[in-house]
């Protein structure tokens, strides 16, 4: 099912006596979702994840623009007509039900021609419960599952009214680091098993970067960037983007833009014929440092850290707009620990302008 958002916009009243000003918490998202395909919403907190997420359920109501599941137009249909799975951060599990009981709820109270027999209802709870492999724990009550298996059982219930679309709300916020791995990798196993279009909402980059089909990146309310996760890693439309996207984050310089140079401090680091002289933030990913000693940036070496396949290499330059800069280079390279300065070289693809004063990503 193909999930259309249109102008999509909400505003709450302002809070407070003092506050006169309504607060937006998503102005005019436009986007078209492909049927089928895995969506990462993705921001710092209070950009309008959630505020989307209810807008698509039918939790919220949008203040204007319009929501189309296919060619039906949903805006002002209830959450129970339109057909939605939803998975929240707390998994809200019925305590005195079993893990079949739970899963079975949400079919108890169908209707009219959506009423099913009981052994319907069995065969629609085994296979949920299948998928995303808790057959053998029907039995159980939640309080005798580990955290994952209670999203798990969530998710079977999400999935158990076979919706149109699923819609997942930091669904691992509450595991611990190496269940999240697990169970998000699980979540993409069954969302490519179910083939739902699916809606995932996370602060968190690396997890949507690694199961999303496409991101769509925001802040305050606005969609910065759409994209695969790789060309949005690749090709970052403004600094803020740049920023959120990467582990280790991206290294920001202060530059200047002079004579069709790039400086980064007395450095001139790259060629930008055809840019005009101003200042400018310049972005280089971890990645993007090569040991070089004829390279153009000269930077004050702090130290080493090794992570196996990789060292990260420490270093300090009196541009750089972070404390450290922490480039990653293959183990193979020789590093002069005993050496007071380093000098990279950089490579192109890895190197970003923006506009120093709006953070707009200028093309080289
Ligand atoms: N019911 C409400 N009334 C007033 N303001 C609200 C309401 N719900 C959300 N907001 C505001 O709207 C903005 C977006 O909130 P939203 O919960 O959508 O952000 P989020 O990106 O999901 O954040 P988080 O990651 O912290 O959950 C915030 O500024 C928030 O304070």
């Amino acid at each position: 099912m193909k999930i259309v958002l249109e102008h999509l916009t909400k505003q709450f009243p302002p809070r407070g006596r003092k506050a006169q000003e309504p607060v937006t918490a998503v102005s005019d998202f436009n986007f078209e979702i492909p049927d089928g395909q895995l969506i990462g919403l993705l921001g710092p907190s209070g950009c309008g994840k959630s505020t989307t997420l209810n807008m698509i359920c039918g939790l919220e109501k949008p203040t204007s623009g319009r929501i189309l599941f296919g060619d039906d137009d949903v805006t002002s249909f209830p959450p129970e007509r339109r057909g939605v799975g939803m998975v929240f951060q707390n998994y809200a599990l019925y305590p005195h039900l079993t893990v079949k009981q739970n899963i079975l709820f949400p079919l108890q109270n169908l209707k009219g021609k959506d009423k099913l027999s009981r052994s319907q209802m069995d065969e629609r709870a085994q296979n949920a419960a299948r998928l995303v492999q808790i057959t053998e724990l029907m039995d159980r009550r939640p309080s005798e599952l580990s955290g994952g298996q209670q999203q798990r059982v969530a998710i079977a219930r999400a999935l158990v009214k076979m919706p149109r679309v699923l819609l997942l709300d930091e669904p691992l916020s509450n595991l611990d680091a190496r269940l999240r791995l697990q169970t998000r990798e699980e979540i993409r196993k069954i969302q490519r098993a179910t083939k739902i279009t699916t809606v995932f909402v996370t602060h968190d980059q690396e997890e949507a970067m690694s199961i999303s089909d496409m991101i769509v990146v925001m802040k305050d309310g606005v969609v910065q960037q759409i994209g695969k996760p790789q060309n949005v890693y690749d090709s970052p439309v403004n600094l803020f983007v740049a920023k959120f996207l990467g582990t280790p984050p991206i290294n920001v310089f202060e530059g200047q833009i002079r004579g069709g140079s790039l400086y980064i401090g007395e450095n001139a680091v790259l060629l930008t014929p055809g840019i005009s002289d101003q200042p400018v933030s310049v972005g280089i990913r971890p990645e993007g440092f090569i040991p070089d000693e004829k390279g153009a940036l000269c930077c004050q070496l702090g130290g080493m850290e090794v992570m196996g396949r990789d060292i990260s290499v420490v270093s300090t330059h009196a541009s750089s707009v972070n404390p450290v800069i922490r480039s990653i280079i293959s183990s193979d390279t020789q590093i002069r620990l005993d050496a007071k300065t380093i000098r990279f070289s950089i490579k192109p693809n890895k190197i970003f302008l923006f506009r120093h004063d709006t953070g707009e990503r200028i093309n080289l």
